[in-house]
């Protein structure tokens, strides 16, 4: 479903008649609407004109500039409406600063646009910049930021001001990261995303994976290995607590800051457990494509009560093919495609089940569990206990992503780009 048509219209600013299908050859009336202005011309005998102030308490040449403005405007937020085929820009464009906001009038198809560089070097003299995100054949382009508050400021500075590095006005809405990646992602704005979230779309789900007595051995293997890093460790052992759950690293670590590849000193062990290995043969023989040796693997334990929030495993620090084991209490896992305004998937993870998310799956949609007591299955409550969870990657080395899914992609996030610099 395309974006202005899925939330209310709550603001006229952008408005459009709601049956109007915005064409190049129409323009859209409230769009053009440029305020009773009109372009005056000093005449050159008239040299004082520009300063004499009119009835509306504006001179001739603060009235030219504010009807080229409002001129530009109207152009850029008409571009992007008849791009992307939506009626109404109010439904999605926020009011509410967000941490992304969307650059109506500079992409890379636009008319003078700028390189991702270039725009990266205006926003990133601004606290908690994190990305550009520009894609080919559009002609606006996206900007994030830590914080809606971090963009807010950005945006009081710049917003309908001359830029004078890149020689423009820039136009700047907020957006929520659903709009943002419905903007970014979508392919055309006529798909019709479907709901269906299998195998076909890289989500593979392998139930009784492990037998209950491989379960139990493995719990038995995690109760051994702490004990062992106690006693190693002058009575600390290796996990860590993340929101609610806990978290323990095999491998590389994963740092929970910098949302990548953290130190070795906050690893259980730079190798993975031996005893895990048979069941990565397993896998290979259930997929045939698994790659070689993952080289990361994360024990998680998860209270009643806990979860893990919407993200997807960072691109550029594991490769494609992210395999979960799930042990203890059933729960239910959530996926979410932000590009799509239809999508909610909810699987449920039984214990002794593998999932595999790979492809689009793996880059193109979210998944969350949430941080509540029970689930809801076939109309019946169940409580949950305590789950366990581990999860098998592959570090990815080039530290890059090429994926279609820039919306998710951190492939450009500033700290993605220092990291690799600090790597070099
Ligand atoms: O524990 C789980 O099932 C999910 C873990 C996860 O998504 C992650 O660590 O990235
Ligand atoms: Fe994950």
């Amino acid at each position: 479903m395309a974006a202005g048509r899925q939330a209310e219209a709550t603001d006229s600013k952008w408005a459009t008649p709601s049956n109007s299908q915005p064409t190049k050859e129409e323009p859209l009336a409230g769009l053009l609407d440029l305020g009773g202005l009109a372009l005056e011309q000093d005449s050159p005998s008239d040299s004082t004109a520009s300063k004499s102030r009119q009835g509306d308490g504006l001179t001739r040449r603060e009235r030219n500039e504010q009807y080229k403005l409002t001129k530009k405007r109207t152009e850029a937020y008409a571009t992007l409406q008849r791009m992307e085929k939506i009626c109404d820009l109010s439904t999605v464009f926020d009011q509410r600063p967000r941490k992304t906001m969307c650059i109506v009038n500079i992409g890379f198809g636009a008319v003078g646009g700028a390189t991702v560089a270039e725009l990266e070097a205006v926003f990133s003299e601004f606290e908690g910049f994190e990305r550009v995100v520009m894609k080919l054949g559009k002609p606006y382009s996206f900007v994030t930021f830590r914080s809606g508050e971090n963009a807010q400021a950005a945006h009081e500075v710049l917003h309908e001001r001359m830029c004078e590095p890149l020689g423009k006005i820039l136009f700047l809405e907020y957006l929520t990261h659903r709009n943002f990646a419905y903007l970014a992602d979508r392919v055309s704005p006529d798909d019709t995303e479907s709901e269906l979230l299998d195998a076909s779309r890289g989500l593979h789900y392998f139930d009784d994976f492990i037998t209950e007595q491989e379960e139990k051995d493995i719990m038995e293997h995690i109760r051994i290995d702490e004990e062992a890093e106690i006693a190693r460790n002058n009575g600390s052992d290796k996990w860590t607590q993340v929101q609610e759950r806990y978290v323990k690293h095999y491998g590389h670590s994963f740092d929970y800051h910098t949302k990548h590849v953290g130190s070795d000193s906050l690893t259980a062990s730079t190798e993975l457990p031996p005893w895990m290995q048979p069941f990565i043969d397993r896998i290979r023989t259930k997929l045939p494509g698994y790659p070689g040796t993952p080289n990361q693997l994360t024990i998680q334990r998860y209270p009643p009560g806990s979860g893990i929030a919407f993200h997807t495993d960072s691109h550029t620090a594991f490769t494609d093919m992210i395999v979960i084991l799930s042990m203890g209490s059933p729960v239910q896992m959530d996926f979410r495609k932000p590009a799509s305004h239809d999508s909610l998937v909810t699987i449920d993870l039984e214990p002794r089940s593998l999932v595999v998310m790979t492809g689009e799956a793996r880059y193109g949609w979210e998944h969350a569990i949430r941080m509540r007591r029970s689930d809801l299955v076939d109309g019946r409550v169940r409580e949950r206990c305590e789950r366990w969870s581990i999860t098998i990657r592959t570090i990815n080395e080039q530290m890059t992503c090429n994926c279609a899914f820039s919306a998710l992609c951190d492939t450009n996030s500033q700290m993605v780009q220092r990291l690799r610099r600090e790597r070099v």
